[in-house]
């Protein structure tokens, strides 16, 4: 009999975003996002984090004062399709862990994404997700609330080290 415990694809999808993130070197919120084909095959992960060539160490990871993270910062989603390498994303799905903002929307509508999968929307009432919720809307796509049937998905590098 085959194991029933395996995964969903949501779960395994969300998951993949969900370890992206653990690269963000953001100290306050690490988003990760992965982008699907209607084939269940993987098409590209981003994580954020400052651009190519921009040391993490030498620009700021503050939210407040003078000199904050937010100009500098590229978000999960938008490094996800920067990521993609020209592949068509039309009618894919993006996996992400928090809602994506108005800037990173506009990107998803523009590749041909048609469905959002997220998970937190910690930010709901800030306008820049509410702007994200009306062009989202406006252009067609599926927005889905993943609720996981697990709460906790380990791995556990020892147990393969075993075998
Ligand atoms: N959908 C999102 C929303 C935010 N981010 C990034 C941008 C920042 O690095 C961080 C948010 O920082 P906070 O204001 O919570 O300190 O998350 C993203 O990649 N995707
Ligand atoms: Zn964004």
């Amino acid at each position: 009999m085959k194991r029933q415990d395996y995964i969903s694809w949501d779960e395994y999808f969300m998951g993949v975003s969900l370890l992206a993130a653990k690269r963000s070197k953001d100290p306050n919120t690490q988003v990760g996002a992965c982008i699907v084909d209607s084939n269940n095959v993987i098409l590209s992960t981003g994580y954020n984090g400052f651009p190519v060539g921009c040391s993490d160490d030498n620009l700021p990871w503050n939210r407040t004062g003078e000199d904050t993270k937010y100009p500098y910062v590229v978000h999960a989603e938008l490094n996800a399709i920067l990521n993609s390498g020209g592949k068509s994303l039309r009618g894919a799905t993006i996996y992400v862990g928090l809602f994506p903002c108005n800037e990173c929307a506009k990107a998803i509508i523009q590749s041909g994404i048609k469905e959002v999968v997220y998970l937190n929307d910690k930010y709901a009432n800030e306008k820049s997700t509410l702007a994200s919720k009306r062009i989202l809307g406006m252009a067609g796509i599926k927005l889905r609330r993943l609720t996981p049937r697990e709460k906790n998905l380990v791995l556990n590098f020892e147990n393969e080290l075993d075998r």
